[in-house]
């Protein structure tokens, strides 16, 4: 079978791919940011390890834009954690897009907090702090969030235990999973249940845009709870509960 031109296709480190024309439509006024973020991806990133070399033909489609398209599920001026954040996928890409959200990027690994603090200083984003650490050892330090995103982290059970208790009563986790979400949701719903969750469903975000359309699960959280590592709820759920009664 013939492969597409870029099927192994490689670009030097350093050389930033050519946006497509969705870019520029995608973040407005704020499209210069975007490429010099995707600047930042294609040389340090790359030769960080943050992301393999293969990645940055595709660095505009598969990465940045479609990131970026899931701030159409997020309303106006809310505060964000964004859990695993790598090389800032999606939170870098949403706060870019979206200068009115406050965004709080969650990475356990000092070399990638070290690299997303100089993107971050170099965008000048002020609307973007990072914490150091994994999101269930940060939930006494940061929000309560009004909506919680991630993609590639974990599995969704896992996700869910580690985010709803980031997130305010009523708040939003928004995972990027793939095709196999609905899957996942099905999975998982126990624990989804456990932390909280009273509503689910699949949505695809940027199809207007995308030739491949953003696949998010959308979970509400009614009122979030914090699991044990058996599963159950853990006592400070318990007696928080207990409190408000
Ligand atoms: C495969 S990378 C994905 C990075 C980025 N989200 C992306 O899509 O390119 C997974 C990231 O999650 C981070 N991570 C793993 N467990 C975590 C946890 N419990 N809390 C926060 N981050 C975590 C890792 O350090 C890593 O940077």
């Amino acid at each position: 079978m013939e492969q597409g031109p870029d099927a192994d296709a490689q670009l030097p480190v350093g050389v930033a791919p050519v946006a497509p024309p969705a870019a520029s439509q995608i973040f407005g006024d704020r499209f210069g940011l975007a490429e010099r973020y995707v600047a930042h991806l294609a040389d340090t990133g790359v030769s960080h390890g943050l992301l393999g070399p293969r990645e940055a033909p595709r660095l505009w489609s598969r990465h940045v834009l479609n990131c970026a398209v899931v701030t159409e599920l997020i309303g106006q001026d809310q505060l964000v954690a964004d859990v695993g954040s790598g090389a800032g996928l999606p939170g870098l890409a949403m706060a870019i897009r979206r200068p009115d959200l406050q965004v709080v990027l969650i990475e356990p690994l000092l070399r990638r907090v070290t690299w997303l603090q100089r993107v971050v200083d170099d965008l000048e984003l002020s609307n973007v702090v990072i914490e150091r650490g994994r999101a269930e050892q940060l939930w006494d330090a940061i929000g309560p969030v009004d909506v919680v995103t991630s993609r590639a982290v974990s599995a969704l059970d896992n996700l869910a235990t580690w985010s709803a208790p980031l997130l305010r009563p009523g708040g939003v986790m928004l995972p990027m999973r793939g095709s196999s979400a609905a899957a996942d949701v099905e999975q998982s719903e126990k624990v989804l249940a456990a932390v909280g969750v009273t509503g689910a469903d699949v949505v695809e975000c940027g199809a207007q845009w995308l030739d491949e359309p953003t696949t998010v699960v959308r979970l509400t959280v009614g009122r979030p709870q914090r699991l044990s590592k058996s599963g159950a709820a853990s006592k400070k759920s318990k007696r928080s509960r207990r409190a408000r009664l």
